[in-house]
């Protein structure tokens, strides 16, 4: 660290990938979170190495407002009512200053920027709202994720830091998951508690992560405090949910179609997330009776389930999924389903035994993205359509760059603000082969 100034004052000049804002303090670059294109602002610094590239700082006053500002509905995540306490807000709602519109539009000018800069593509792109989106854009989470602080009470990260902020509200979240009030319980022992809530009925799901050396009593004490959701505990090392009471598992329902999804297993976040993508997946792809499609990074087979009922008896799915415990929903899901080829793997490991045709390939990794690897592996199976469904813009635009230089090109991109008040987004695009390829 060197002897700059905590507190710098700057003028915004554009939002950036990841969260945040760019500035300039003396030609350095920093990145500014908690703050809006063109406004003055007065920011703590967080990281100022002397010989770095670029800073990093907090917002902790505005000194000239966006006329696209507006008050943070989370005052434990709003970056100026922490900082007026002498304290830094949690992570999770860096977005909550600027009007839900605004948000969309800065997403959407985000998504453009990173198909620009890293696929050297030109393509307007518009963020489309969840539908039934509530006009303030909260409680749609239906998973919430909490450290615990020493004294056992229900904690959030602040953004880059270990350090850990109590919560007494989850506003993001749906109210199933506020009802259960658990920051009024005592956690001690635990190092994690994740809630879930499924669509499809039943009670709330809360999974206990006990810290090392944590006795095994301990968490079946903690669920006796808890009313009203079924309790579970998840053996991190072997990757397995033990059972303290209820269910272990969700039920969720997507249309005509149940699921039923482990405690640590995946699933959408929005409450209409698992919709919206079946929806645009379904809607891009064009799937037809006795076609093969493969759904690769396949989760609990969200996407696996109606692309079967599309192919139908004669056609085929080959589902991929690498985490065990999502793999085995994934098998319970579309059991009695012949068509289906359930296989848990790494995608690139699938793909290399795999020698069978496929019409259309729908893939949907992690944030990093699938990689060269795996986009030449998809390419050489030759499919028809592939449909790439997103949660990281960058990843995809790098992949997409690899797609484009094997001649296939972007054609339906639908992007989806299924995360309002961050700045993530999640997006589904259908790519097309080379012309005379397909
Ligand atoms: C973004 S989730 C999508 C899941 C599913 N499509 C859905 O929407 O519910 C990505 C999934 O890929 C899995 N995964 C991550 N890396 C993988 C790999 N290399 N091979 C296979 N699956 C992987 C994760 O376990 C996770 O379930």
């Amino acid at each position: 660290m060197i002897n700059e100034p905590a507190v710098v004052e700057l003028t915004i000049e554009r939002p950036a990938h990841g969260g945040h804002t760019v500035a300039r303090h003396e030609g350095r670059v920093v990145f500014v979170r908690h703050a809006l294109q063109g406004e003055r602002v007065r920011v703590r610094l967080t990281e100022q190495e002397q010989d770095a590239s670029f800073w990093r700082g907090d917002t902790v006053e505005v000194l000239e407002a966006s006329p696209h500002r507006v008050t943070h509905p989370w005052p434990q995540a709003d970056a100026l009512t922490a900082a007026a306490q002498g304290a830094a807000p949690v992570g999770g709602a860096e977005f909550g200053h600027i009007a839900l519109e605004e948000q969309r539009r800065v997403k959407a000018q985000i998504f453009a920027e990173q198909l620009t800069r890293i696929a050297r593509t030109e393509r307007d792109v518009t963020v489309e709202a969840a539908p039934g989106e509530t006009p303030d854009g909260l409680g749609w989470r239906t998973r919430a994720a909490f450290a615990v602080t020493g004294n056992g009470r229900l904690a959030m990260h602040v953004h880059r830091s270990d350090a850990l902020v109590p919560v007494t509200d989850m506003p993001l979240a749906v109210d199933a998951v506020n009802a259960l009030r658990l920051w009024d319980l005592d956690f001690s022992g635990m190092q994690r508690v994740d809630v879930a809530v499924g669509s499809g009925g039943g009670d709330p799901l809360v999974l206990l992560i006990p810290a090392e050396g944590t006795a095994p009593r301990r968490a079946g004490a903690i669920a006796a405090q808890i009313a009203g959701a079924s309790v579970a505990v998840l053996d991190a090392a072997a990757g397995d949910v033990h059972r303290l009471k209820g269910r272990t598992w969700l039920q969720e329902q997507v249309g005509p179609h149940a699921y039923r999804v482990t405690g640590a297993g995946f699933w959408q976040i929005h409450r209409r997330g698992p919709e919206v993508l079946t929806g645009a997946v379904l809607e891009g792809l064009q799937v037809a009776e006795g076609e093969h499609a493969a759904d690769l990074y396949a989760g609990a087979g969200l996407f696996t389930v109606p692309l079967a009922s599309a192919v139908g008896a004669k056609g085929s799915v080959l589902s991929v999924e690498g985490s065990a415990g999502t793999s085995r929903d994934a098998r319970r899901n579309l059991h009695g389903q012949d068509q289906v080829s359930i296989v848990q793997g790494r995608v690139d490991k699938v793909l290399a035994s795999h020698d069978r045709p496929l019409d259309v390939v729908l893939l949907d990794p992690p944030r990093a993205g699938a990689g060269k690897k795996v986009v030449g592996q998809i390419i050489d199976a030759a499919p028809r359509r592939i449909g790439y469904v997103s949660c990281d813009p960058a990843s995809f635009a790098r992949d997409l760059g690899l797609f484009q230089a094997r001649g296939w090109t972007l054609d339906t991109l639908r992007v989806f603000d299924l995360y309002p008040h961050t700045h993530h987004m999640e997006s589904f695009a259908l790519l097309s082969p080379p012309r005379g390829a397909a």
